[in-house]
């Protein structure tokens, strides 16, 4: 999905003054000024969903790849991410002091994750990009920046 420059793609007024491209530091975790990461636009989500259903249809495995299958899958996957978190202390953004390999590996365990989670919606009839439309108007009309910046804390602890 293409991005726009001014960031507006689905984001309401509200919240443009805090969403520039070159992010200012937070909380002492980003340099200031330094760029933010971006992914490269392809593949798409639909790009994945073809490539996932080309390989299990070449290995005649949709047998095996009903909803709650991939479900479970998609939670193991999650878990084998987890792994690489469970025994170390706070990992800052950027994962300062892993190796390449480690990085590999997470990048591969996510990919897990998301080849699954794509599978998961396609078997299941979500259309998942337009879901995630949808999913972000509703964060948004429920946190609006104006209201919840800096504050962690979810919806229904504010009162009024
Ligand atoms: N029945 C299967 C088995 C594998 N895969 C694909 C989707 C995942 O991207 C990856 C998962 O492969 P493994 O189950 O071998 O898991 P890992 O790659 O995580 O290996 P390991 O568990 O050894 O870390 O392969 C799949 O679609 N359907």
């Amino acid at each position: 999905m293409e991005a726009k420059e001014n960031g507006s793609l689905h984001a309401s007024v509200d919240e443009k003054n805090t969403n520039s491209e070159v992010h200012v530091k937070q909380n002492g975790h980003r340099a200031a000024a330094e760029p933010r990461f971006r992914f490269t636009p392809e593949p798409s989500l639909e790009d994945i969903r073809q490539m996932q259903a080309e390989f299990t249809d070449q290995r005649d495995w949709n047998q095996f790849h009903q909803p709650r299958n991939l479900l479970l899958a998609l939670v193991g996957e999650v878990g084998e991410v987890s792994e690489l978190f469970q025994w170390r202390g706070e990992v800052a953004e950027g994962l300062p002091g892993w190796s390449e390999a480690e990085r590999e590996h997470l990048a591969q365990e996510l990919s897990d994750v998301l080849i699954y989670l794509v599978e998961l919606a396609e078997k299941c009839r979500v259309d998942l990009p337009q879901a995630v439309l949808r999913k972000m108007a509703l964060n948004r009309l429920k946190y609006p920046a104006s209201k919840v910046h800096g504050s962690a804390k979810k919806y229904t602890e504010y009162q009024d």
